[in-house]
């Protein structure tokens, strides 16, 4: 199958286009652990197919490194923008993307001078709170729960984004314990689905540091909607203006809430494209062990 490998800021996805697995669709979670894996696959994040849509101009899936299927991804929609405008799935610079949490405007901006373009996703409304994701725990104050870790309680802000978010503004994110505390939370009884968890700290009223532990693919250099539920929660806290700079392991992202909206704008990259010969090499292997 013909796939691409993108990635923005450095959180990578294995591209593909629906044609070329109608025959795999059951086994698209399979597939996404299979490329994800460095060693015997491609390497990346996670698997993202690019479709037809009857709702949109184009329609995103995304499978996380661990094959769980996710209901939205930011930096997986600035790439599926990008490719969509330059392989000619849509004809215009501005469109709207489908995902399994929602339609979203994106907008490429044009090349200045060979630079990697831009493009701005609308990641639609600050929505947080329990009754936003999928939350089974004890009745909660501002949007706030604190969870058990170790012998102490992390305190962290509930937010969707068509994905579930536990945002938590500790004293410095980019020396957090991420490794150690991100599965506890991610797992917790309390999150039905799983949840992807944030780790915070703003440098300014403009400027947050960030790191995560992502639901199904563990520690990433970027998490798109991770960085819009993180400004979402630090605007509703009184700690962030509307317009911020999120410092990523892997680079910056500007998110703008307006209105209500939250506004993403950051790269999106073109590694390589290429052709990943998958059912054969599962002949291949089990030949080999006949
Ligand atoms: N791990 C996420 C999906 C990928 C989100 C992230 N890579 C982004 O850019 O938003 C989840 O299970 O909800």
């Amino acid at each position: 199958m013909r796939v691409a490998k993108m990635h923005a800021l450095g959180n990578s996805y294995i591209y593909v286009e629906e044609h070329e697995i109608a025959a795999i669709r059951h086994r698209l979670p399979e597939l996404a652990r299979t490329v994800s894996d460095v060693r015997k696959g491609i390497g990346s994040d996670g698997l993202i197919v690019i479709g037809s849509s009857t709702v949109a101009d184009v329609r995103m899936q995304i499978f996380n490194a661990d094959g769980s299927e996710a209901e939205n991804c930011g930096n997986g929609l600035r790439c599926v923008a990008k490719y969509a405008y330059e392989q000619g799935l849509v004809s215009k610079q501005e469109f709207h993307v489908e995902t399994k949490g929602g339609v979203f405007h994106a907008k490429i901006w044009p090349d200045e001078r060979g630079t990697v373009p831009k493009v701005t996703v609308n990641m639609g409304p600050m929505r947080l709170g329990p009754q936003q994701v999928p939350y089974s725990g004890p009745a909660v104050v501002d949007n706030e729960v604190a969870v058990q870790v170790g012998e102490d309680n992390l305190s962290g802000t509930l937010v969707s984004v068509g994905n579930p978010h536990f945002v938590a503004f500790v004293e410095d994110a980019v020396t957090s314990n991420v490794a150690a505390i991100g599965p506890i939370i991610e797992r917790h009884p309390w999150f039905p689905e799983r949840i992807n968890v944030e780790f915070v700290t703003p440098r300014s009223r403009q400027e947050l540091d960030f790191r995560v532990w992502e639901r199904g693919s563990g520690i990433t250099f970027a998490c798109g909607t991770g960085a819009c539920a993180s400004v979402a929660a630090g605007v509703s806290k009184g700690l962030l203006d509307n317009q911020v700079r999120v410092h990523l392991l892997g680079g910056d992202l500007d998110v703008a809430v307006k209105d209500g909206q939250i506004f993403m704008t950051g790269e999106a990259v073109h590694v390589f494209s290429g052709v990943y010969a998958w059912d054969d090499e599962g002949k291949r292997e089990q030949g080999s062990r006949q």
